[in-house]
């Protein structure tokens, strides 16, 4: 049998997104936005400030009038504006959030005056410049400029700024409806029953896991027996899926059945096979039934290349159905705390332990060892055929904290 030659990731994970139109708006309480992406630019319904105010709790003079002595003439609190004007030789006693009343253009700090009843004087000094204490109207943002872009995750910084800016709604693309398939039948599906001769069904677990840092609509079905029809009965039960994820069963072996198994259920293939380690097997499928596409990730059972896949694959997915402006995960730059010998053909990508300031590449990177994934908590990225690498390097890593994007 010829197989196709391996694709590099970034071809792969652009032909993927290729396919992934944002799925199609709807309006959600501001509240509610948390965590997903904004669908269209936002802009501002009020000006923030909505007036000049003061930044600290002390006196409002006029803006040359800086040498005192003042005669208080009122208070204006957050709330509670002062209503009259000020000029020369009197003050407002005003609180750090107020408006600044009418003719005054500085604050003095309470900490630079003494006062006696209605009398002020200044004890410390004036604030140099003038406005130093001030926020001026507009200083945030202003009526009808765009406050938050297209296609920006909507954590807890851009619900406050929604709400700052008038809004109580936000739009948003629906949840992306996500079916995770274990497939294989040496898979236990209760490990606490698992014969010498079966493995606990794991990978739909984790990758069900992974996909759930993003807001998604997502259940599990499975594990599901090495047969045609019995694959085939598991996509056609996934239906209502914008995603289905299959894992296991995709590489060449004689019962590796899920390349079949949509060939017969209608699927087409789009790709199979990336130049990574792990994952190299995992292919990409679509279906078109009545007007709408499923997008099948078939992904490979090896755990840790069912992982990778997922990180790589499935979740830049869901983040762009979901919308969002960046899909793929980034990477940051450190250095090796431990040589890494010379690399292969193929991308590969090392569990290690990251402390912030150095990364240490795990022993053990077989892609069926979950417990060196479980200790990392990044992967080293090493290009193909990249020469051997010493301590002090640098090197580039995912994070793989919320699927590898903050
Ligand atoms: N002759 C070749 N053999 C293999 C090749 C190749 O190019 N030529 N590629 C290898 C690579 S790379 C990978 S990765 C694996 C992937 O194989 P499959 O996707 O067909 O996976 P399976 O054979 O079904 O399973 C592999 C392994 O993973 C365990 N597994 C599977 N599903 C689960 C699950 N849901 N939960 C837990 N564990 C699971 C399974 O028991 C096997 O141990 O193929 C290589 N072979
Ligand atoms: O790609 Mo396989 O994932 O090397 O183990």
């Amino acid at each position: 049998m010829s197989l196709p030659p391996p694709m590099p990731l970034e071809d792969a994970q652009a032909r993927l997104l290729a396919l992934a139109a944002p799925l199609p708006i709807e309006r959600v309480d501001v509240e509610g936005a948390l965590g997903r992406y904004l669908a269209a630019p936002l802009h501002a319904r009020r000006t923030q400030p909505a007036a000049d105010l003061s930044a600290m709790d002390g006196y409002a003079v006029a803006h040359g009038d800086l040498a005192g002595p003042w005669r208080i003439v009122g208070e204006s609190a957050a709330g509670h504006p002062f209503a009259g004007a000020v000029s020369g030789g009197t003050a407002v006693r005003v609180s750090t959030g107020a408006v600044l009343p009418q003719g005054t253009g500085a604050v003095i700090l309470q900490e630079d005056v003494a006062r006696d009843a209605e009398r002020l004087h200044l004890s410390g000094e004036a604030p140099h410049p003038a406005h130093k204490h001030i926020r001026p109207c507009g200083m945030d943002f202003a009526d009808s400029h765009e406050v938050i872009a297209q296609g920006t995750l909507l954590g807890p910084a851009q619900v406050a700024l929604a709400l700052a800016a008038g809004h109580k709604h936000l739009p948003v693309c629906r949840l992306p409806r996500l079916v995770v398939i274990d497939s294989g039948d040496e898979l236990a599906a209760d490990p606490e029953a698992c014969a010498p001769h079966q493995v606990p069904a794991s990978n739909g677990a984790m990758v069900l896991a992974l996909a759930r840092a993003l807001p998604v609509d997502a259940r599990r079905l499975g594990p599901v027996e090495d047969t045609l029809e019995a694959i085939t009965a598991a996509l056609e039960a996934s239906a209502e899926a914008d995603v289905i994820v299959t894992s296991g069963g995709a590489s060449v072996g004689d019962h590796d059945l899920v390349r079949p198994a949509l060939e017969a259920w209608g699927a087409s293939l789009d790709f199979w096979r990336v130049a990574i380690k792990p994952g190299k097997p995992i292919l990409v499928a679509t279906r078109e039934r009545a007007g709408r596409r499923q997008i099948i990730l078939g992904l490979p059972g090896n755990p840790v290349s069912s992982f990778v896949t997922a990180y790589h694959f499935l979740m830049p997915l869901l983040r762009a159905l979901l919308g969002a402006r960046d899909a793929v995960a980034r990477q940051v730059t450190t250095r090796l705390a431990a040589p890494v010998r010379a690399n292969g053909p193929r991308r590969e990508f090392l569990r290690a332990q990251w402390d912030g300031a150095a990364v240490t590449p795990l022993t053990l990177q077989d892609s069926g060892a979950l417990s060196s994934l479980s200790a990392s908590n990044v992967l080293i990225d090493r290009p193909a055929l990249a020469p051997a690498a010493a301590t002090g390097d640098e090197v580039r890593v995912y994070l793989l904290a919320s699927g590898g994007i903050a």
